[in-house]
């Protein structure tokens, strides 16, 4: 039976270590701002936007979200990032996506001050990660689950990680991370046109999966002993529940566990993790612009 790689308790371990750099700040005058953009009112992305502006003031940083309705222009719109990008108190600056379709998602990531891109979208900093330079902001779920790979000692180099999904969010950074020094692990990425595409998981030492289509991995397409991380959030309906639905990732938690050696669940895996690296965005992005004011 698979060990449970617990994204809520490393979560609450970090927190709790990032909360002392956050009073350390704020003993220097700081208070570190994350500013999220929300337009129009898709449920899932205003929970989603909460426990995020909800995980900030629990650590001391301001959370403010902006809601801005579904039809807003493309120039109010930049004028609003404009607004943030020059607001001294906001370190952090996060426009939720997906974005309505009348929107260019492209064009309004670009228009955030990189500096204050926490979610590490803007080319800038894509590039910037992708040559690894230090300055870059990691996006926040490959950051998590590297982390998560870190704090439970699971081993990467010369490790074949295979990565289903293409996403320019998760696995194209997640990709170019763990392949790069220090991790050094052999990647694969597959997608929605990979032929057999069990003929790649079954290969994997670590099976990472960020699709978004419940049940894309059972157990039979995995290796004996191998290491699952689950990124989808998929909300299945059920009745029964307080909210009329509960959230499931893209694996079969229940089969694959019979032969894994370690999964991460769903929720309560990668969802935390991805929280808890915007909060360390936001904290590296005050201390950033701190010391930018001392020299
Ligand atoms: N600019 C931008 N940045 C993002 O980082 C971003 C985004 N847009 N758009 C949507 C996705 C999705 N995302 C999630 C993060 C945490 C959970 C999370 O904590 N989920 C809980 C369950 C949530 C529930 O039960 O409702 C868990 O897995 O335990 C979910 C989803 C960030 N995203």
């Amino acid at each position: 039976m698979a060990r449970n790689i617990d994204g809520t308790e490393i979560s609450r371990v970090m927190r709790a270590e990032m909360a002392q750099q956050v009073a350390e700040l704020q003993a220097q005058g700081i208070t570190p701002g994350l500013s999220v953009v929300l337009v129009g009112n898709n449920p899932a992305s205003q929970a989603y936007v909460a426990s995020k502006t909800r995980a900030c003031e629990a650590l001391g940083m301001r959370g403010q979200t902006l809601n801005l309705p579904e039809d807003v222009s493309r120039e109010e719109l930049f004028a609003v990032i404009d607004r943030l990008n020059q607001d001294p108190a906001v370190h952090g600056i996060l426009v939720q996506l997906p974005l309505p379709a009348h929107l260019p998602y492209k064009a309004v990531l670009e228009h955030i001050d990189p500096d204050k891109d926490v979610d590490g979208f803007h080319p800038r900093n894509a590039g910037l990660a992708f040559v690894g330079d230090p300055r870059a902001f990691i996006p926040c779920t490959p950051a998590g689950i590297l982390e998560m790979l870190r704090r439970e000692n699971v081993p990467t180099r010369g490790r074949h990680v295979v990565i289903v999904g293409r996403s320019l969010i998760v696995s194209k950074p997640l990709a170019s991370l763990l392949m790069a020094p220090g991790p050094d692990a052999t990647v694969t990425i597959t997608h929605r046109h990979t032929p057999d595409l069990a003929s790649f998981t079954r290969q994997a030492d670590i099976l990472i999966v960020a699709v978004g289509k419940q049940n894309l991995i059972t157990r039979d397409m995995v290796k004996p002993g191998v290491v699952v991380i689950d990124v989808g959030q998929n909300r299945v309906d059920d009745p029964g529940s307080a909210r009329g639905f509960r959230m499931v990732g893209d694996v079969d938690f229940d089969g694959v566990s019979q032969v894994a050696e370690a999964i991460t669940p769903v929720p309560g895996g990668v969802g935390p993790m991805t929280i808890t690296m915007l909060l360390a965005n936001t904290l590296q992005a005050a201390r950033q612009s701190a010391q930018a004011r001392h020299t």
